[in-house]
């Protein structure tokens, strides 16, 4: 009979959409080995219709060996008004916990669970319970968990918060680059919270469990790989955990294509345009900006005079407000979208030549495989550290929006990035790089390549119950 694998993501479509391609992984090179189960949390931070058009999309596309088992609803349970996104996902994720224990304890009756893989910090628990071999997958990059690695060194060196040392550098943290502290990720920022809390409890367990997966891959990001590998990460361990890059895994070309039964506007707007012309614009799912701020990334990219895609997201209750007589002037040079698109095929038409992003690390990944290079204007969660990593000589694959103290950036500066990403020395040159990077991902699932050579040491262990 074959064993179980179960895969747990956090409750929210991003993190669900990573996991899939993680369970298509196992069940492409492992099926005859291997069953794979993947929990779909009922209740998901972003309960929207494009979230819902997702989960759609996830099951028409997944193997039919891969099998869902979505988790009860939590219907009691609403957003509080006053509650920020990542304290909501903690909720759940702990009310989600009794479900998972008794998932868990009754497919330990029928069948050998070979290892529970979650994204949830307090999974770990759940599977120390009942005794599973327990693996974090951690959805971010090599550097941000190599922070989180190190966050309980940090806490044990200062009793301050790090927004009270907002302007000081932290020059020292092993792996990375020097970082202000308020480039950290943000729900640690304060540590007078019960966000703080959990993250720092996450922290701790991170060497306890017997491996974290990380959708990443070694030559991208090499130094928070090695400096957690070298232990530097935590000091007072005696034996680092087994990270493990397996990246990049990205959503495939071709399951877009498969569900996609008539051309999205923008493909057909984009095989219109010159080769690598366009600059694409898009923040995630949650990239939302007040209306001063719309006004002026539309001046901005007016004056640059360059070919845009420009996806929007608005609350439902919102209007799009753009200059008088825009969408007019420009209409032979860009498009406005407030729809969901598809963005790993924008990223890999050959019109697209450039990236303005929020940093979200799946977009920053698709970019890194399409070869495009990027203009980093991070938002929230972890995504300005993630900017310095981009920005640094070292990876140099974006360049970096300059934004006042309170996040705010004029169109003067739109204009003057986007133009020097899409049209000066600098910008080739982080073509090129890109250009190279993007060859290095496509290596590192090839025969000998890092990450598949990771992925093999992975299971293999598994095969022989190690
Ligand atoms: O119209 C759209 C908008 C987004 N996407 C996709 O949605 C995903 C967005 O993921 P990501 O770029 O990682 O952004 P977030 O959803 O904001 O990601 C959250 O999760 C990431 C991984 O943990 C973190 O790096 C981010 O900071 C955090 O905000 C990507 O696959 C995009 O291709 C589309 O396909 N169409």
């Amino acid at each position: 009979m074959k064993e179980m694998i179960v895969l747990y993501p956090a409750p929210s479509t991003v993190h669900i959409v990573a996991m899939v391609e993680l369970g298509k992984l196992i069940l492409h090179h492992h099926h005859h080995h291997f069953s794979v189960t993947l929990i779909i949390p009922s209740d998901t931070l972003d309960n929207t219709t494009s979230t819902t058009s997702i989960l759609n999309q996830i099951s028409q596309t997944i193997p039919n060996s891969l099998t869902l088992h979505h988790l009860p609803s939590l219907s009691s349970f609403s957003l509080s008004k006053n509650m920020d996104p990542t304290t909501f996902a903690f909720q759940l994720i702990h009310l989600n916990d009794q479900n998972l224990l008794h998932f868990l304890s009754l497919s330990k009756t029928t069948t050998v669970v070979r290892s529970l893989i979650a994204i949830p910090p307090s999974a770990i628990h759940v599977a120390s319970q009942l005794n599973i071999p327990f693996y974090y997958f951690y959805p971010s990059n090599a550097s941000s968990l190599s922070f989180f690695f190190y966050l309980p060194t940090l806490h044990n060196q200062t009793s301050k918060s790090f927004k009270e040392i907002s302007n000081s550098t932290l020059d020292h943290l092993p792996g990375l680059p020097p970082l202000l502290a308020s480039q950290l990720p943000e729900p640690i920022l304060n540590r007078d919270t019960q966000i703080y809390k959990e993250f720092l409890h996450f922290s701790g367990n991170l060497s306890k469990a017997k491996g974290i997966i990380v959708n990443t891959f070694d030559s991208l990001e090499p130094k928070p790989i090695k400096a957690i590998a070298d232990g530097l990460c935590a000091p007072d361990l005696q034996t680092p955990p087994r990270v493990y890059s397996i990246g990049p895994l990205i959503k495939g070309f071709d399951d877009d294509n498969r569900t996609v039964d008539i051309k999205p506007e923008c493909l057909t707007w984009l095989d219109h345009q010159p080769s690598r012309s366009v600059v694409y614009l898009c923040f995630g799912r949650k990239g939302k900006f007040s209306a001063t701020q719309f006004m002026e990334i539309a001046t901005g990219l007016e004056m640059s005079g360059q070919r845009f895609l420009w996806v929007v997201r608005l609350d439902p209750s919102s209007d799009l407000l753009l200059p008088d007589g825009f969408l007019d002037r420009t209409e032979d040079m860009g498009l406005v979208v407030t729809s969901w698109v598809p963005q790993v095929d924008i990223l890999s038409h050959e019109s697209v030549g450039g990236f303005v992003t929020h940093c979200g690390w799946n977009s920053v990944l698709e970019s890194v495989c399409a070869g495009v290079p990027m203009l980093a204007w991070p938002l929230y969660a972890e995504q300005k550290l993630n900017r310095v990593v981009l920005v640094e000589e070292e990876m140099k694959l974006a360049m970096a929006m300059e934004e006042s103290e309170d996040g705010f950036v004029s169109s003067a500066e739109v204009e003057k990035r986007v133009r020097t990403l899409m049209e000066s020395d600098e910008g080739r040159a982080l073509r090129e790089k890109s250009w190279k990077m993007r060859e290095k991902a496509l290596a590192a699932w090839e025969q000998g390549g890092s990450s598949l050579v990771n992925f093999t040491e992975l299971t293999e262990s598994w095969k022989q119950g190690s």
